[in-house]
């Protein structure tokens, strides 16, 4: 089902909150929300399960006014950071609940429990016997994601519900709740904080800020094409730099993945000032001259620590650099230019393309 959400606005007596927010939901798609503490996630989403009442703006489920309907009667259900499981019951009644309370029929309920268990992978041999507790954390979240599945809801919210699962179970639960909304072809909303894991599993991004919507797209958009400097600055592994473009300052965006370390320098350039190095146009792209200081092994390749004048920066490489001044390289269209803090839109500096020094 699509969810439209029409210029929704909750302000706290604080004065935070959120503000203005337009979005549609795409049917069957998974829509991550990502942003930096206290952007507004999960007022949103609370917003959206009818747990807060918003101040103004409205809530469509398939044309349908839900704004102010009572979070049972909206057809949204949600999976939570904790999991949120009765720890005094089985695994099946946790599941059952929802049917129950819709009266459903004890054999229907016996199906449909099934059905989903094994959708979501969870042996249902012993659900009767066995209470949630006895169950590792990511499969407490499947059998969280199960509970809210069962029920059919018209839209799925999630909650950061892997940050409390460590590393290693995080990435798999990533792919398996992804195949599981996908399999359901459900209507998602996910809320995260971590940029990667947002990219990974949407199919739209949400870029929140300070309550509004900083921008918002596919994962590749909001990743190759950010429109602020926010937007360049919160997703990938990014670092600013203050440099001179021809007689200007400008702030460069650049993600450790995109410069490459080229050949040696014998210094840095005449006329580079120490604190602001100076970006040469080069064929495709730009150079910049820096001095590598050291390298770590990250696993896949090797990321090289880079300063220019008091400015550091990363560097991966498949090799790994000894110390030393080296020319180093950015494509153009990885070279995401700003203009100086202050200046420009109160995102914190205008996107400034093209090559004009
Ligand atoms: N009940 C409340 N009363 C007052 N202010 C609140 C309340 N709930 C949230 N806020 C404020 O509103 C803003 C948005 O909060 P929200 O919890 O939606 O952000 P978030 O992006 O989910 O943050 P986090 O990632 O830390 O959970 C924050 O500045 C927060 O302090």
């Amino acid at each position: 089902m699509q969810i439209r959400i029409e210029r929704l606005t909750k302000t706290y007596a604080n004065q935070r909150g959120i503000n203005q927010i337009d979005l549609t939901l795409p049917e069957g798609g998974l829509t991550a929300i990502v942003g930096p503490s206290g952007c507004g996630k999960t007022t949103l989403l609370r917003t959206l399960a009818g747990l807060i009442k918003p101040d103004s703006g409205a809530i469509r489920f398939g044309g349908k006014d839900v704004t102010y309907a009572p979070p049972q009667h909206r057809g949204a259900t949600m999976v939570f950071q904790n999991y949120a499981l009765w720890p005094h019951m089985s695994v099946f009644d946790n599941i059952a609940y929802g049917l129950k309370l819709r009266r459903t029929p004890a054999a229907e309920i016996e199906l449909r429990v099934t059905d989903v268990l094994r959708r979501v992978e969870i042996d249902p041999a012993d659900v009767k016997k066995r209470h949630p507790q006895q169950y590792s954390g990511g499969q407490q979240q499947r059998i969280a994601l199960a509970r809210a599945l069962v029920v059919q809801p018209h839209l799925l919210l999630m909650d950061e519900p892997l940050s409390n699962l460590d590393a290693k179970v995080r990435q798999r639960l990533r792919v398996e709740i992804r195949n599981i909304q996908q399999s359901f072809g459900i209507t998602a909303l996910y809320v995260t904080h971590d940029q990667e894991e947002a990219l990974s599993m949407a199919d739209y991004v949400v870029l929140m800020n300070e309550g509004r919507i900083e921008q918002a797209g596919t994962p590749k958009e909001v990743y190759y094409q950010p429109s602020s400097y926010f937007t360049a600055h919160f997703l990938g592994d990014s670092h600013t730099l203050h440099v001179r473009r021809g007689a200007e300052m400008k702030r460069l965006v650049v993600r450790s993945c995109d410069m490459t370390i080229g050949s040696r320098a014998e210094q840095l350039p005449p006329g580079s000032a120490r604190d602001y190095p100076l970006a040469e146009s080069v064929e495709g792209g730009w150079q910049l001259t820096g001095e590598v200081t050291n390298h770590l092994f990250i696993g896949s390749s090797y990321r090289h620590m880079v300063r220019i004048g008091s400015q550091t920066f990363f560097a991966d490489a498949d090799e790994a650099y000894e110390p030393g001044v080296y020319r180093l390289h950015l494509p153009e269209e990885r070279a995401y230019w700003f203009e100086p803090e202050g200046q420009g839109a109160d995102t914190g500096g205008r996107m400034i393309s093209g090559v004009t020094a």
